[in-house]
């Protein structure tokens, strides 16, 4: 297990899962790219096979990051217009409970994250070892909220018995999402019911989305260190 933390292990483990997933990948699909370090481990593979062996897919991208590495291998980007559902879709994770409830948006994607998860027949998780948790909560819960109604919300939040912290960038500013909205990190809340806090956030007004992923997943690829775990809802 003391492996598993280090980071050059870490990284070897995501890389496990990516190239797991990338075998679920047929010609003709339409997937959708996620976002975040193990995402882009798989963006990267999938952009070789693309540009390197002629692999014929289309994608949407959940953030302009992952947009902007697709098309830096010419993977063909399409919209919701053209495409209004997808194949697979392949994304990370910060946290992954048992029937693959998580926590997304560790890196503020989770809105666009959220819209091509749901538009997708299949979503898959990749992830390594140490993102498994018994109960969602330790990672604080990212909440995208409007700007205007930071305040309004961060109260009801802490009402909930959330302690909402606005997300800063390195240099102290505010990090505004791709969407042009603000992030808060929730902790302090150990989740026995995330169904129950998610449909409180889904009413709050102000609140974009949020970071609670509940019955999207379908597969997830946990890599360990004795090789990569499937696990299903
Ligand atoms: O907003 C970011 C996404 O939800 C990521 O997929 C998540 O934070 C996991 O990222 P990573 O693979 O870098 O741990």
């Amino acid at each position: 297990m003391a492996m598993e933390n280090t980071g050059g292990e870490q990284a070897r483990l995501k890389q496990l899962a990516a190239e797991r997933a990338l075998e679920l990948v047929e010609p003709g699909m339409t997937v959708g790219l996620g976002s975040g370090s193990t995402a882009t481990l798989w963006i990267k593979l999938l952009g070789e096979k693309v540009r390197d062996q002629g692999l014929k897919i289309r994608a949407i991208a959940s953030s302009d990051d992952s947009e902007k590495l697709g098309r830096s291998y010419g993977i063909p980007i399409t919209t919701f217009e053209e495409s209004p559902s997808l194949d697979l879709t392949v994304d990370g994770a910060d946290e992954v409970a048992p029937g693959l409830a998580l926590i997304k948006g560790g890196g503020g994607k989770l809105l666009r994250e959220k819209i091509v998860a749901s538009a997708s027949r299949i979503f898959v998780v990749v992830a390594d070892g140490s993102k498994q948790v018994e109960k969602l909560g330790k990672f604080p819960l990212p909440v995208e909220v409007i700007q205007m109604a930071e305040p309004l919300v961060s109260r009801e939040l802490r009402e909930l018995g959330f302690t909402p912290k606005i997300r800063t960038n390195q240099d102290g500013s505010k990090y505004i999402t791709d969407e042009g909205n603000l992030i808060l990190d929730c902790s302090g809340i150990l989740m026995d019911d995330p169904a129950a806090i998610a449909a409180k956030l889904d009413a709050m007004v102000g609140v974009v989305e949020h970071g609670l992923f509940l019955g999207i997943a379908k597969l997830a690829l946990i890599a360990q260190v004795g090789g990569v775990v499937e696990r299903t809802r």
